[in-house]
């Protein structure tokens, strides 16, 4: 049975952002404790513009839809994935040896070239022949994400009576990951005891996932019931990652989430995380006003640049 406290709350950001005092007081706390008691919370109200999400699953559409030996052409040797094409079954999670039943494409931070950080972020990749519409589409709802992720940890900082910008500066110019993913139906493609999305915790800050084309995400509550958190249409749904967890003491936790596989051989889905992450010379470290009387740090610092490398490793990808 799940405990009755177990419930990922519905947030409408307009009310942070435009609100009463109340009202911002509610959603500071209704996100705060979804976030600290789920590890999840599912956002409503926010001014990621639905023809952005469409115009960028299209384009995911059109570009998966290309034959394999093209798809591959955008496929970075020795980049772990950070930049465009991942191909089928590449990436595992840290503790199953089977490949994801999905492929999937990175758009990164986009800087301009005089940029301090442009050389260690890399060009975007860009399939501009075969889907000219890709880069405006992705880039458009990759911006929006982005501003809605800094709305959101401003109020978990407010939650936690942080400074109102320490969470949210941590990601300005970040190295955060729009991922457009499909997977394609079993019958076309499948690896022996392989799922969609095995289960895992992320490695970022936060994630948010605009409402996937079908269901099938789950997370497991804290009894280990594995429950369905699919978001609404127009919805998306956060989720709280690792560096987050680490960051914050183990004060918000990672949870472990999955994407099942469907019971029919013909579904195909199509999903859209966007992977908050810091700069990556950003320290992880605990703030000591977090830190209750004679609680003790859980980690050293480190930065996410390290922290990133350490996981990707686990994961495959590098
Ligand atoms: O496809 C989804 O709904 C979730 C995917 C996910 O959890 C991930 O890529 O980290
Ligand atoms: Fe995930």
């Amino acid at each position: 049975m799940a405990s009755p406290a177990f419930q990922v709350e519905t947030v409408h950001l307009s009310q942070f952002r435009e609100g009463s005092a109340r009202e911002r007081a509610d959603f500071i706390r209704v996100l705060g404790d979804s976030f600290r008691h789920t590890g999840f919370v599912k956002v409503a109200g926010h001014r990621v513009q639905q023809t952005d999400v469409d115009g960028a699953y299209e384009a995911a559409r059109a570009f998966f839809a290309l034959p394999e030996e093209t798809k591959r052409r955008y496929q970075v040797p020795g980049g772990g994935g950070a930049r465009g094409f991942t191909s089928f079954g590449s990436e595992h999670a840290k503790d199953n040896p089977v490949g994801d039943l999905k492929e999937f494409w990175h758009v990164g931070q986009e800087l301009p070239a005089g940029h301090p950080l442009h050389a260690a972020y890399g060009d975007n990749l860009w399939p501009e022949a075969e889907v000219p519409s890709f880069k405006a589409h992705t880039l458009a709802l990759y911006h929006a994400l982005e501003d809605c992720a800094g709305t959101l940890l401003e109020a978990l900082a407010l939650y936690l009576s942080l400074p109102e910008r320490s969470l949210a500066d941590m990601i300005l110019d970040g190295n955060s990951i729009l991922r457009l993913i499909h997977y394609p139906a079993l019958k076309d493609r499948y690896l022996e005891g392989g799922v969609r999305s095995s289960a895992h915790e992320d490695i970022n800050l936060i994630t948010l996932l605009p409402a996937a084309t079908d269901s099938g995400l789950q997370l497991l509550d804290r009894d280990g019931v594995w429950r369905a958190v699919d978001g609404l249409a127009g919805e998306i749904v956060a989720d709280a990652g690792d560096m987050l967890s680490r960051h914050l003491n183990l004060k918000i936790p990672s949870t472990t989430h999955r994407v099942i596989n469907p019971d029919s051989a013909e579904a195909v889905r199509y999903s859209m995380p966007f992977f908050c992450h810091p700069r990556p010379e950003v320290v992880l470290d605990c703030p000591e006003a977090l830190l209750e009387a004679g609680e003790a740090k859980r980690f050293e610092p480190i930065t996410a640049h390290a922290f990133l490398m350490q996981r990707l490793r686990e994961i495959g990808l590098i």
